[in-house]
């Protein structure tokens, strides 16, 4: 089943149009994983990082769409960190999650050919079954990826309107009186059209900031075939009224993330008294059930 198609029956299954994002950070570890860390070697975080996911991941299997595991996070332990990620993504496969693994990479076509070879392919190591990539290199940058889906039924999201505040700074820019958000847009249509799934969505997904709904619903009138992957929930500022403008009349077409108010959600001031730090994944619990009732629409 194509990436798509599997994504649409992960939300009916679940009722659930969350994505947990797995940013692990040190600072922020709950105290029962973070205090068992012994020194300060990147294998001993790594260790951690991976428990700390894996744990979630536990808990919200079953009841959310997807989990974004966030490379960047990672990568700052060194290599311990990439075989983190690999145990990461693979524990979120076996436990019946899609993963879309967030590295926001791409580069000329041809090592465009070996990140979507490297996340994507029939032969990738990561095993990812969609990953997060940026448009700025042109359509002979994205061709690889698209190319790659089609072999192995995976799928990317294409950064179109991104949420953080500067990002309007290039993708806002117009030419001809079409911003350039809606130009990325355009080219996602046009790889899609020839790829739609049962669903009515094709491989190549999008991004669009919970922070911009007014960009959010145009995006969703013109990405008529595209999943729209919506970060910025919670910790950003957005909310269930930001994203409502993201879905199809069906309740499909868009999943929204949120990372830092799920995964840490023990420090948050709703739940701190609530939960004690040892019981730091009943805030997790407590706030993906949270969020899934927000975005019951
Ligand atoms: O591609 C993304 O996921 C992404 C795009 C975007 O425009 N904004 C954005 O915040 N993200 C990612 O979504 C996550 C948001 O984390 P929280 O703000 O903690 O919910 C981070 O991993 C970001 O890198």
């Amino acid at each position: 089943m194509s990436f798509a198609d599997r994504l649409a029956a992960a939300v009916k299954a679940t009722g659930s149009v969350t994505c947990v994002g797995l940013d692990p950070r040190k600072a922020q570890l709950p105290a029962p994983i973070r205090d068992a860390v012994s020194g300060d070697s990147p294998d001993a975080w790594a260790a951690a990082y991976t428990q700390f996911c894996n744990e979630i991941i536990d808990v919200v299997a079953g009841r959310v769409a997807c989990v974004k595991p966030q490379a960047a996070f990672f990568e700052q332990l060194g290599p311990a960190g990439m075989v983190a990620l690999g145990e990461v993504i693979a524990h979120a496969r076996q436990a019946g999650l899609l993963v879309i693994t967030d590295g926001k990479r791409n580069d000329i076509g041809s090592t465009a050919t070996a990140y979507a070879d490297a996340y994507l392919g029939q032969q990738s190591p990561w095993g990812s079954d969609s990953l997060t990539v940026s448009p700025y290199l042109g359509r002979d940058s994205l061709e690889p990826f698209v190319e790659v889906c089609d072999q192995r039924e995976a799928g990317i999201f294409v950064l179109v309107k991104t949420s953080n505040p500067g990002g309007g700074l290039l993708q806002d820019r117009k030419t001809d009186g079409q911003t350039v958000y809606s130009a990325v847009a355009e080219l996602v249509t046009e790889f899609n059209s020839t790829r739609l799934g049962q669903s009515g969505y094709g491989p190549v997904g999008t991004v669009v900031g919970a922070t911009y709904p007014e960009q959010l619903a145009e995006m969703r009138a013109e990405l008529p075939g595209s999943w729209i992957l919506i970060p910025g929930f919670g910790a950003q500022g957005g909310g269930a009224a930001d994203v409502q403008a993201g879905f199809d009349e069906r309740g499909l077409g868009a999943v929204v993330n949120s990372s830092r108010h799920i995964i840490f959600a023990h420090a948050r001031p709703e739940f701190k008294d609530k939960f004690g730090d040892a019981q730091w994944l009943d805030a997790v619990s407590a706030a993906t059930d949270d969020m899934n009732a927000q975005l019951r629409f």
